[in-house]
């Protein structure tokens, strides 16, 4: 669970610990779903944490697949990408990756959007064997258009009633949503009146809605102004902490995997680069992408990977005094505030971070095309195994 979603859920644990809430209350609702119509009053025992979750069916085993709760996936795109994944309930996924490393094409053959071979077995049920339709699948995915025709809140509803859902109580259930996400006052109008991280939300809410066992947020503050997406990003969080099933979080954002995820998968070139905690990847990324993410530098050797700071590399004109393997020569590709820093890019071999204080920029004349020496102290570096066992 990510450090966000950690603080809410303990706080949600703390709320366990009160009196039960009224049922009007729209918090206990997320977690007191209305009934199916025609089912009666709520029959099943509730679960052993005391959430209240609605039992859930039990799911439907496929010969050779024992029933194992949570998504374990081994699929391959043709083409696209090759991904072997285990996620437990309640986990969030995020994939993190360049352009073209296969993130989008695992969470669209989850959704059975593209064709994939191989099995993505969820609750003990595999869904590249069903459907789409039938898949306990929620969406959300970058500019996802909403329903023109329908309003925020019958997009919400949509799904609910899709399923069979009484109409009073799937749009009360989407009101629900709409309020948790921050739109619950926009419930009337059509998506054209919203704007895009107000249709984002609704987005959210209908993908959520369903009371999917899987949730694939494909890029889902993409495109958003910062403080809507850190909003957006802190009212996900919140909902994460309750949720029991597995979400997937496609993202470009180092933010995201460290504060909603609790498992981090790197895609390069259509195959798993590293797998871990979001700590674990940023201490010890495997690849440049990841590297540049959490704004560390990273030299990688044969057998061991190098990583540090842009605050610990010391900047000159004239070539350094140390280890060769500590220094590097290049020119200044680009020089950017960074904080209250300059931070340079240097095109050395492989290319570097350094930050260094603007006094200094400006008495080094440390400008784009500017050759440059770069070093740093080996008390400053942190050393791990190229090739660690769990990749
Ligand atoms: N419709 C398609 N037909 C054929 N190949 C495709 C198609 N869509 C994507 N690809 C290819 O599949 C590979 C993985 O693409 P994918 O869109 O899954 O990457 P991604 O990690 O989501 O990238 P981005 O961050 O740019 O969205 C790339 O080589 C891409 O060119």
């Amino acid at each position: 669970m990510g450090a966000v979603a950690r603080g809410v859920r303990r706080h949600h644990h703390l709320q366990r610990q009160l009196p039960r809430p009224h049922p009007d209350d729209a918090h206990a609702d997320l977690r007191h779903p209305p009934e199916r119509p025609g089912r009666g009053p709520r029959a099943e025992p509730r679960d052993a944490r005391g959430l209240g979750r609605r039992a859930r069916p039990a799911p439907r085993p496929l010969a050779g697949h024992p029933v194992t709760a949570g998504l374990h996936v081994d699929l391959t795109v043709p083409g696209r990408a090759s991904v072997r994944l285990d996620a437990g309930p309640g986990t969030v996924v995020a994939v993190i990756g360049p352009n073209g490393a296969g993130k989008s094409s695992l969470v669209r053959a989850l959704a059975g959007l593209v064709p994939a071979d191989g099995t993505a077995v969820l609750d003990g049920t595999d869904l590249l064997r069903l459907p789409a339709r039938d898949r306990e699948v929620g969406l959300v995915f970058q500019g996802q258009l909403l329903f023109p025709h329908l309003s925020a809140l019958d997009n919400v509803a949509f799904g609910p009633r899709a399923r069979g859902r009484a109409r009073r109580e799937a749009d009360a259930a989407a009101q629900r949503l709409l309020d948790t996400f921050g739109v619950g006052h926009l419930g009337h109008r059509r998506p054209r009146e919203l704007s895009g991280g107000q249709a984002q939300r609704v987005a959210i809410a209908r993908a959520l809605a369903t009371e999917p066992r899987l949730l694939l947020l494909d890029e889902p503050f993409a495109g958003l102004d910062v403080t809507v997406a850190m909003a957006l990003r802190i009212e996900l969080a919140q909902h994460l902490a309750d949720f029991d099933g597995v979400a997937i979080l496609v993202t470009h954002e180092a933010i995201d995997a460290l504060t909603l995820a609790d498992q981090v998968l790197v895609l390069d070139g259509g195959t798993v680069a590293q797998r871990g905690t979001p700590q674990d990847v940023a201490a010890r990324p495997a690849t440049d992408h990841v590297a540049r993410l959490v704004g560390v530098n990273l030299v990688r050797g044969a057998e061991e990977f190098t990583t540090f700071s842009p605050r610990d590399v010391t900047v000159s004109l004239r070539r350094p005094e140390g280890s060769a393997r500590l220094r590097w020569s290049g020119s200044i590709a680009s020089a950017q505030q960074h904080g209250d820093a300059v931070r340079l890019l240097v095109d050395s071999e492989p290319a570097l971070l350094a930050d260094v204080t603007p006094q200094a920029a400006t008495e080094l004349g440390l400008a784009p095309g500017r050759e440059v020496w770069l070093s740093v102290k080996a008390t400053a570096v942190s050393r791990y195994a190229a090739h660690p066992d769990d990749r």
